[in-house]
Formats: structure tokens, sequence, C-alpha cells
């Protein structure tokens, strides 16, 4: 179903009807489902923020014996692990874990999302984190109390089972898993991607302001699953992985989690793909910022600035006249995390490769390599492609960010040279210039 933010209805063509008619709780429902609704905001939120859904489901969600904490690997809420840096930092493209298992679910796919990244809002000092996820097994799906998850696939498609129905994501494309949604994730060989984890907002889409109606994301391209069930028995035991509160908690219970025959409302799942995106640049002068490229936005609550913002740097041309093209060196009171989902990145030919990531902190001077900038200074500026068959992406953020162990150390991926990459800038300061004659 497509239509970003809609209130769809969706029943399993198995069981036609299995939606309630004209009220949410009937006294008794059809097919003999169990009515059960997830809430995404305050249920006072003003209508335009307000997010929840009905599931009719085979039994509820609350039959399950009791959570108990489990290892959390490589996830850490601990912010404190290694002191603050804020250097430039570049990651070679992190490992893809082998598994024998030719289908496992997210858990333990997150051998495959090594990168995870959350925001938090609950205390003064808002971080970013860097690990890994551990490992687990099938008979499991995840559910994450804390905040959302936009998902970015760099390398293989990911069958995403939702309580809401499926949907494949690929390279290319992202979804976004929202707070206390079940879900499950099959790979089909190496995988890889990034994961946004966003607190207390949700992702919407930017306003366009003067650009007008239309552009950028369109809200009908962005997809949601229909409804689709198992009324699978599972004695054995159905691991549900809760993460709450920064740890992770599981518990059994005998059935499956999908189990949801029919939903209506307007929090689900759903998935976008970048391709889509109609691109807006400048066709005169000068270098526009990269807000211009935003696919989604997560709000805070001051005018203007995001908690999160997911910003990709799609093929374009470039036809700017008398200008620097690349991006220009700066310093941001936003901190940056850039990942590459395949090519090259224009302020970057070398060392920032597809499945790494480059993270420039708050107030980091960063820009275009040496390399870079020379060419572009006497580069001919006839229109050209800029970055065909390519996909960089941003994760701005107004939260100052810190890295973890696993980021800084365990992962070995961290590019100790990425400063080296400036070094060869060069003075070409001329105390006599003078302008040319026209
Ligand atoms: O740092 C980066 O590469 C991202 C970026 C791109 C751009 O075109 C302008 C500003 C900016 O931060
Ligand atoms: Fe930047």
């Amino acid at each position: 179903m497509r239509g970003f933010g809609n209130e769809f209805s969706s029943e399993d063509p198995r069981c036609p009807g299995s939606l309630p008619e004209g009220q949410n709780s009937p006294q008794v429902c059809p097919y003999g489902l169990y009515a059960e609704q997830l809430s995404g905001s305050a249920f006072t939120c003003p209508r335009p923020a307000n997010k929840r859904s009905w599931l009719y489901r085979i039994l509820p969600s609350v039959k399950h014996k009791p959570f108990t904490l489990v290892p959390c690997g490589d996830l850490t809420e601990n912010w404190d692990e290694v002191e603050p840096d804020p250097n430039q930092m570049r990651w070679l493209p992190f490992t893809v874990p082998k598994s024998t298992d030719k289908k496992v679910d997210f858990v333990a796919v997150s051998l495959a999302f090594p990168l995870y990244i959350t925001f938090t809002e609950l205390t003064t000092h808002l971080r970013l984190k860097t690990q890994n996820i551990l490992v687990l097994s099938c008979f499991r799906c995840f559910n994450n109390s804390d905040g959302d998850f936009l998902i970015v696939p760099q390398q293989g498609e990911i069958l995403v089972t939702t309580e809401f129905g499926k949907m494949m994501v690929e390279p290319n494309e992202i979804c976004v898993i929202q707070q206390g949604m079940r879900f499950s994730v099959d790979v089909f060989g190496e995988t890889r991607g990034y994961i946004l984890e966003v607190y207390g907002a949700h992702f919407e889409l930017p306003d366009l302001g003067p650009i007008g109606a239309n552009g950028l994301a369109n809200p009908r391209d962005f997809l949601y699953p229909v409804a689709w069930y198992e009324d699978r028995k599972v004695p054995t035991g159905y691991t549900v992985i809760n993460k709450y509160q920064g740890k992770l908690f599981a518990c059994q219970q005998d059935f499956s989690p999908f189990n949801v025959v029919a939903w209506h409302g307007n929090y689900a799942p759903y998935k976008y793909n970048l391709k889509n995106f109609m691109v807006i640049n400048c066709v005169a002068f000068d270098h526009a910022d990269p807000s211009i490229f935003t696919v989604l936005t997560a709000k805070s609550t001051k005018p203007g600035v995001a908690v999160a913002d997911f910003v990709i740097f799609p093929p374009r041309w470039g036809v700017a006249d008398h200008t620097f093209r690349p991006p220009y060196y700066h310093r941001n009171c936003m901190s940056e995390f850039m990942g590459l989902i395949e090519g090259h990145y224009e302020a970057k030919e070398e060392g920032f490769l597809p499945g790494g990531a480059s993270l420039h902190s708050i107030m980091t001077p960063h820009g275009p390599d040496a390399d870079c900038f020379e060419k572009n200074c006497t580069a001919e500026l006839q229109p050209e492609r800029v970055a065909e068959e390519t996909m960089a992406f941003m994760f701005e953020s107004s939260f100052s960010m810190a890295v973890t162990k696993w980021g800084l150390q365990t992962c070995q991926k961290l590019d100790k040279t990425y400063h080296q990459c400036w070094e060869p800038l060069r003075s070409h300061f001329n105390p006599n210039w003078k302008p040319s004659k026209k």
C-alpha cells in the first residue's frame, strides 16, 4: 500500500471481513480475533502527530512468559567507555561476519548490521554509539521499546517480516520500523547495512517551503506492507527480544507473533526506494546546503532543528557556473555521520568506501580532500553527471555523539590515516593578486 502516513486498512486475503466495521473494539471480533492497539504517540497528541494502529490477531501480545535480561554483546548504553574524541573519523568497510546459517533472524543479522547508532534524549549528553548487536538464532523476533529504527541496507537484500506484513528491502531502499513493532529479518547471503535509531520523535517528510507541493521524497513512493499472518504454534518456544532502556530482554511464547490477520491505522512500518528521490539543486551558481537532499526528518521541538535528518547524495547533474562545485569546507553545529551504499562520494574519491563510514562531529572541520580541491579549482565547468551509479547518505543530528569502544577499537576499522587526506592542502595566497580584466 502506498502513501506516507496514510490511514491504511488491510486484511489478509485468506480472511475477508476480518476488520471490524464501524468500531475498533467489538464485543466479539470477526474470526474470533483479539483486538490490540499499538500507540506510537501519546493518546492526546494533536491529530497531525497522532499515530496508532489497531491489530486484529490470533492471540494478543500479552500472552508470554516473563522477560529476563539477556547478554547484550557489543550493545551498550555506557556512554563513558572511552574519552570523547573531536577528530575527523573514518572507518573502512565493516567486516561482514560469516554465518553458517543461510537464514537467520534480525538479531543474528546484526552480524551484518555491524554499525548501530543511537541518539538518546535521556541525558543532557546526547550520543552516538557504533557497535554490533549480538548473535542469536531462529524463531526469534525483535522489538525496540526505546525508539525507531531507520535501516539502510548496503549489501544484500533483506526480507523484513513484521506484525503488519512483509517487506523486501534492497540496497538503495530504506525501511523504517517504529517503536514497539515486532519484526524479524531474513538475509540471503552476505548482508550489511546501517541503522539509525531515534528516540522521542518519528520520521516525517520535510516541509517543502518555496519548493512547492511536490519534490524531494514524494509521499506516494512510501510503501507499506499488507496484512499477513501465520497461525503457528511453537511448542519449543518463540523468543521475543525487547530492547528496553538500552538493554536486551527475552521472553518465550508458544506461538508466532506474526499472527495479525488484519490491521488498520497510521502507525506502520514502511520502505522507500531512494531512486525515487526528486533531486533539486543549484542551476546557476554556488553550492547549496545538503538539506536540499533530506529524505526524512525526525524533528526536535525547536523549529528547524532535527533530532536527526536522513540525507542522501544521489546521482544528479552539476551545472553551477563559476563555482567550486564539491562540498565547501565547513564546521557545523550539527554532527554528520556518513555512509556509502555504492560508488564514490564527490568530496572523497578515495578512502571513503561502500560499507564504510565517516563521522564529523560538532564543529569538527572537514571538507574535500586535497586532491578534490586541486582538481575542482581548475576543472572546466561543463554540465556533468555528479556521482553516477552512487549513493552516499548522511545521518545529521543536532546532538553531540559518543563513539563506543567497539567503534574506536574493537572493530579495528578506524582509519588512522584519515587526517592525511587534507595534509597536502597548500596555501595559494598571493598578496599581489589582481582581479582579471574581463
Ligand atoms: O560533509 C559532507 O560531505 C556533507 C556535506 C555535503 C555538502 O554538499 C555540503 C555540506 C556538507 O556537510
Ligand atoms: Fe559536512
